[in-house]
């Protein structure tokens, strides 16, 4: 087996409630996934444990087939290159665009340092490139406190695209934003993808469609199904866990 990240019948209750129930989610280096799945599915979880936050009460988390992510930490995880991007963008909103890209490019994995540094041809070559990656090279003299929430969270994108993780996890970016926003958000996750892999949790299906990627279907803490979103969303047991009947 050649995963880059591979879940292997993992298990944690909460007070006797099985969040996560023999879940087992395998994802190729390089692909773009999105998770997707009723409130209370274990989506959250699900990232907690991979990211080391949560510890789960049985099963692996492989990385590259060799590591358990399970034994360590989060600042041990995000070391590996592991990169989560929570659902409220956190920026330096004092801070101009450029400078809190240069301040994630200085910083260590997972922590973003509060020194500047004299900036050197090749980091600015890449503050350039990383802001035309995240759309922002027209304002990267402003302050972060005047982007939309949109602009925000590509900044902060960006600035864990700094920090050049193997794994981007994305926890609901689509939430707040416009439609074009939105569309905006999925073209630039399909330009990470390939180069790194990345994993999105979404519940906005216009976005999951734009995507246009592999999709999995989280019930009750296990994956209820897998695949293109037309094949997910035409199954009965999907409909039924969205809608209820
Ligand atoms: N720290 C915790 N303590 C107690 N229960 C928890 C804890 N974390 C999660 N849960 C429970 O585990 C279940 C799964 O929650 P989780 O947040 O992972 O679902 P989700 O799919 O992310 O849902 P949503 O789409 O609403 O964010 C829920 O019933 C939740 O109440």
């Amino acid at each position: 087996m050649s995963a880059q990240l591979f879940l292997d019948g993992v298990h944690r209750s909460f007070d006797g409630f099985k969040a996560i129930n023999n879940l087992t989610l395998s994802v190729d280096k390089g692909d773009l996934r999105a998770v997707i799945g009723p409130n209370g599915a274990g989506k959250t979880t699900m990232m907690d444990i991979i990211t080391g936050k949560t510890r789960p009460d049985g099963g692996e988390v492989l990385w590259n087939m060799s590591t358990d992510l399970t034994r360590l930490d989060e600042a041990a995880v995000a070391n590996l290159g592991i990169g989560r991007k929570f659902q409220k963008p956190t920026v330096f909103e004092t801070h101009s665009v450029e400078d809190n890209i240069r301040l994630a490019l200085k910083a260590p994995r997972g922590v973003f340092a509060t020194l500047f540094h004299r900036s050197d041809k090749a980091e600015e070559a890449r503050v350039t490139a990383l802001l035309d990656q995240i759309r922002l090279t027209h304002l990267r003299t402003e302050d972060a406190a005047n982007l939309s929430h949109g602009q925000k969270q590509w900044l902060e994108i960006g600035m864990l695209l700094a920090q050049e993780p193997d794994l981007l996890l994305v926890d609901e970016p689509a939430a707040g934003m416009t439609d074009a926003e939105t569309m905006e958000t999925a073209e630039l996750l399909k330009s990470i993808a390939g180069q790194r892999t990345v994993i999105v949790v979404e519940h906005d299906m216009d976005f999951v469609r734009a995507l246009d990627c592999r999709v999995t279907v989280l019930h009750q803490g296990s994956v209820l199904a897998e695949g293109s979103l037309d094949h997910v969303s035409a199954r009965d047991d999907v409909i039924e866990v969205y809608l209820g009947r």
